[in-house]
């Protein structure tokens, strides 16, 4: 044996088309394939109880639809195992699979449509045919089934099976001991057998396949290969041995579905149990550190020990049936399959321990030296040597009696010569016996050499068909290179694309998560905001209502002070007319002299808010120089008089000043008062409304403030929203801007011709009275009461 390397179990899978009985039926397939890729999905059927993935895509080495060529499968996936026996490898194609999913079909076949088995005499033969002349063959089969754990002979002349034991030979390995051993020497040959072998095997009808093969059978072609042109160190030819197990195994089926009861039941969980132990097998050697390998629990695993693991060159078919009601098996067979691609053989050449072909060979040499020597006359008796020896012993005592009678008795030499005569015929006999013997071992010898079968035999006419065949398959194998090659970038491809597209689809879900989060951010926003909207919303329409409610009583207000101010203005100007009169009256009656002095004596009260003439004592010395006092203090008699006072006569000096005074000026100067009181108070409620507007603005504007810092943009009297900026339509200044006081004044004033008092100092809002010296007048409230009094 020589080391080789490791290469892994190839597995292929083959799916056949569906029956009329599953068209008729309606079934849909579970299982799709893509040849170029090599994959095949299966799809769970909706109405399925399994659970787990809803589909599950695998990858073989190989995978056939139903539409598949058998010379397909061979080509592809079988040739190169023959052609590793031929080299001496062990080689080993075993067909998996449901029952009913075609492994006969696919290791058998029919007689127009041959499976693997038949193409591999074929191919065996042609290839021996275009061998080297230096190279001797042997082709010897063996066909032999495991039912129920027992090894039965198929090529077994005898009527009642036996169980056949295994042995293992510590260099050749596992074998069937008392196996029948046929040597071929054509296809024919093979076929025959293989057919003989095929009729014995056990097969019953179950409900999934009406000829279903109850046992796992091992047909077995053993190929030696003696190169004449290499010797070993003993001289002796180098004789390779290859060894071809091509394996039908029993279907794998649910008990359920076959319906079984009884004792094909009980066989049902032998078959099982060799394939579960099969199964075992395969799933230890995937392991890393397998440990031991159970392969003495089954006889079937025990037989396929070389090739699992071993030193075989292997080949698993998968065999499918694609109808949805086997999706289960299917699934099964898949992953079965799919885990024994996993395991890794040694295959190497094997040395043929005690070759048969050289036995042959010797043999072969014996039988033509005996030919030669019966051919010159020698007696030679076959597998006879004792006979021979006795016979020469028994010449030679009647030698010696023939010499003692003719030297003795001459009559007695006349009895001896008939005696030798009787001899004579005696060996005449003898030597006919041998001519027989002759012919047979010619004929046996013609047997054997038929059955040794030299390279370069028909070598001129082979010579054209090999080259044919060899260009045929040249072509071929260029052309499933090629495929392999498109098939491989084609492969890689759609890794590739797979590769982009999972790229793609994780950052879209990336993208998506971020948006998600986003969204949720955002709608979280939105809600608050929206909250906050409808608050403000109310705020707002609370905000409206009472705006609308300050706006009426503003309104309501506005008219009213415009009815009262515009009573009072026309009073005012009445009022004034009059003044005007009484002024002139007073410039009339009273001498400049006198004005001027009262204008020099007038004093604002802050404290009674009235004008007063000062007390003599009250004025700084200077003042008093050259001042003739006049009291203008009216007395009750002038007043009872009620007469008309010139100028002079009211101006008298500091001791007697007379009261001058009339009746109308005194009435004037009350009317006057009255009015400027009127005034006052419309004035002060104008200011109280202007207050209370300003309040509600200010109130109005608070209540928005505090919901959002928009609110300062909402505007009192516009009562709208600026679309976001929020600026005021307003001042927020609600202080209405009143008539200026100056010209208020103005209009009440007497006049600047008219006395100009000392200026009070009021701290009155409105304007105030000025000093003496400035041209504006006091209030004219103050002025009345100064003057009256
Ligand atoms: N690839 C195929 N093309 C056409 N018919 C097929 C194919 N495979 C199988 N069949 C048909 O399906 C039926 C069952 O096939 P076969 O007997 O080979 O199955 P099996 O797996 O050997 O079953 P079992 O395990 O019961 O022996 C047969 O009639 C066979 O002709």
């Amino acid at each position: 044996m020589s080391e080789g390397k490791e290469d892994n179990v190839q597995v292929v899978v083959r799916c056949r088309p569906l029956s009329q009985k599953e068209v008729d039926a309606k079934y849909k397939m579970c299982v799709h394939m893509n040849r170029a890729t090599g994959s095949i999905r299966i799809v769970r059927p909706k109405d399925s109880q399994s659970s787990g993935e809803p589909e599950h895509t695998y990858t073989f080495d190989h995978i056939y639809p139903p539409d598949a060529t058998q010379s397909s499968i061979y080509d592809e996936t079988c040739r190169r195992i023959i052609n590793s026996v031929m080299d001496g490898f062990n080689g080993t194609i075993f067909a998996y699979g449901q029952t009913g999913t075609g492994k006969t079909h696919t290791m058998t076949g029919y007689p127009d449509d041959p499976g693997v088995i038949p193409r591999s005499f074929q191919h065996i033969f042609s290839h021996i045919e275009q061998a080297d002349k230096t190279k001797q063959f042997l082709v010897s089969v063996s066909y032999l089934e495991i039912y129920r754990e027992k090894i039965q002979d198929l090529l077994s002349k005898k009527e009642n099976a036996v169980d056949l034991p295994i042995k293992e030979h510590p260099k050749s390995g596992v074998y069937v001991k008392d196996l029948t051993i046929v040597v071929c020497k054509d296809p024919k040959m093979m076929e025959a057998v293989m057919q003989k072998g095929s009729d014995n095997r056990v097969v019953a009808e179950t409900k999934m396949n009406k000829t279903s093969s109850r046992s796992h059978s091992i047909f077995q072609i053993s190929v030696e290969c003696a190169d004449l042109s290499q010797l070993d160190k003993d001289g002796n030819p180098i004789v390779r041995v290859g060894r071809l197990n091509m394996v039908d195994l029993a279907g794998s089926e649910r008990q359920s579905k076959t319906e079984a009861t009884g004792d094909r039941l009980m066989e049902a969980i032998e078959i099982n149990k060799s394939l579960l132990t099969l199964g075992t097998v395969i799933n230890m050697l995937t392991k890393k550190n397998p440990g031991h390998i159970p392969y003495r629990d089954s006889k079937l695993t025990r037989l396929l020990q070389d090739s699992l693991g071993g030193n075989a060159k292997t080949v698993m078919i998968a065999n499918l049936g694609p109808a949805e009601y086997n999706y289960d098996e299917t699934f099964s067979t898949l992953k079965y399959a799919n885990r024994a691609k996993q395991i890794k053989n040694k295959p190497v050449i094997n040395s043929a321990n005690d070759p048969l072909v050289l036995k042959m060979q010797e043999e072969i040499a014996e039988l033509k030296r005996m030919l030669e020597m019966q051919k010159r006359g020698e007696i030679v008796v076959q597998q006879d040597d004792e006979a021979i020896e006795r016979l020469k012993a028994e010449l030679k005592a009647k030698a010696k009696e023939e010499k003692s009678a003719l030297e003795s008795d001459k009559k007695r030499l006349e009895e001896e010569r008939k005696k030798i005569e009787e001899d004579l015929k005696k060996r005449q006999a003898e030597v006919d016996k041998e001519k027989e013997e002759r012919s047979r071992t010619e004929a046996k010898l013609r047997k054997m050499q038929a059955k040794v079968i030299k390279g370069g035999s028909k070598f001129q006419e082979l010579q054209e068909l090999r080259r044919k065949d060899k260009q045929e398959y040249e072509e071929q194998l260029a052309q499933q290179k090629l495929q392999a090659e498109e098939a491989e970038k084609e492969k890689e491809r759609l890794r590739k694309e797979r590769e982009e597209a999972k790229r793609l689809l994780d950052a879209k879900v990336v993208a998506e998560i971020d948006l998600k989060k986003q969204f949720s951010s955002a709608q979280d926003e939105l809600k608050t905001k929206k909250k906050q909207l409808e608050s403000l919303l109310n705020e707002y329409k609370k905000a409206k209502t009472m705006v609308a409610e300050a706006q009426s009583e503003i309104n309501e207000l506005q008219n009213e002070f415009e009815e009262q101010r515009e009573d009072m203005l026309a009073s005012m100007s009445e009022l004034e007319g009059q003044m005007n009169l009484f002024l002139l009256i007073a410039q009339l009656f009273i001498p400049e002299q006198e004005q001027q002095r009262v204008r020099r004596l007038a004093v604002w009260d802050e404290d009674v808010e009235e004008w007063r003439l000062r007390m003599p004592d009250e004025l700084d010395p200077d003042e008093q120089d050259g001042m003739d006092f006049v009291s203008i203090v009216p007395d009750d008699r002038m007043r009872q008089e009620n007469s008309l006072v010139t100028a002079t006569s009211i101006i008298q000096p500091q001791q007697d000043m007379p009261v001058r005074t009339t009746e109308t000026l005194g009435k004037a100067f009350e009317e006057r008062q009255r009015m400027q009181h009127m005034l006052g108070q419309v004035l002060d409620e104008e200011d109280d409304l202007h207050e209370s507007e300003d309040e509600l603005l200010y109130a109005t504007q608070s209540g928005h403030g505090m919901g959002m810092a928009g609110t300062r943009g909402y505007s009192g009297r516009s009562q709208g929203w600026d679309g976001g900026g929020m600026t005021q339509t307003r001042p927020m200044s609600g202080k209405r801007q009143r008539p200026d006081s100056a010209s208020r004044h103005k209009e009440k004033a007497i006049g600047s011709s008219a006395p100009q008092p000392v200026a009070p100092r009021s701290s009155h809002r409105r304007s105030k009275p000025k000093s003496s010296g400035d041209e504006e007048f006091p209030s004219s409230r103050g002025l009345v009461r100064a003057q009256y009094e």
